[in-house]
């Protein structure tokens, strides 16, 4: 785990989602603990229909959503449509998008592949990435996690193109997870590993 030196600023970390299941908050959750580990703050929201935030507070934006009909929930693209036009009106977003140094942002779905498999998780990612693009702070990863379809659609667990996917993500998709989280952490701080 790597933890800041001391005397090294701690970074501002955002771990902000939108649910409608359960699956993304398991997410969310591996995300909250790694990054604490590190030494991070921390802060963890769960997009509802009141949630307001400013994106420009933070150091290292994780954006995450489950995928319905392609697409993030409409709660999040409610928040980020808002976000945008608050932004613009404040001068944030300019042509070209000139990037913001010391910004960093991740983006991830979970999904559940019934028909095409990635392929129709993939807008899902490249929507949330854009409002941070269109700020200027660089995207450095996508993550694609498979989550259980629950209720009505359950069947698709099971019939679908990427085969079982009861119980996901698991405890062994968490692990990668968290890899991957640490794997974020370092890329912040090269300085601790020269
Ligand atoms: C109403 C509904 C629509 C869904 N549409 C898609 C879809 O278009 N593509 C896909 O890959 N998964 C789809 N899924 C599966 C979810 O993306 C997957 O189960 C995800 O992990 C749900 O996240 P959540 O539990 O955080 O809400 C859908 C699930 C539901 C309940």
């Amino acid at each position: 785990m790597e933890n800041p030196r001391k005397g090294e600023q701690a970074m501002k970390v955002l771990n902000l989602y939108f649910t409608t299941t359960g699956n993304t908050t398991k997410v969310a959750d591996q995300i909250a603990a790694t990054i604490a580990a590190g030494g991070h703050q921390v802060d963890t929201i769960r997009i509802t229909a009141n949630t307001s935030v400013d994106l420009l507070e933070y150091d290292l934006i994780f954006v995450g959503s489950g995928v319905y009909e392609w697409l993030p929930g409409k709660p999040l693209r409610s928040l980020f449509s808002r976000l945008r036009q608050n932004y613009v009106a404040r001068g944030e977003i300019r042509p070209g998008s000139p990037l913001r140094q010391g910004k960093t942002g991740v983006v991830y779905c979970t999904y559940g592949g019934g028909h095409t498999g990635v392929n129709e998780a993939i807008p899902t990612a490249k929507y949330m990435g854009q409002l941070l693009e269109h700020l200027g702070i660089p995207v450095i990863a996508e993550w694609y996690l498979v989550g259980e379809y629950h209720g009505k659609l359950q069947r698709f667990s099971t019939t679908g193109r990427l085969g079982d996917i009861s119980g996901r993500p698991n405890k062994e998709d968490l692990r990668q997870l968290a890899e991957l989280v640490q794997g974020i952490l370092k890329a912040q701080l090269p300085e601790i590993n020269s």
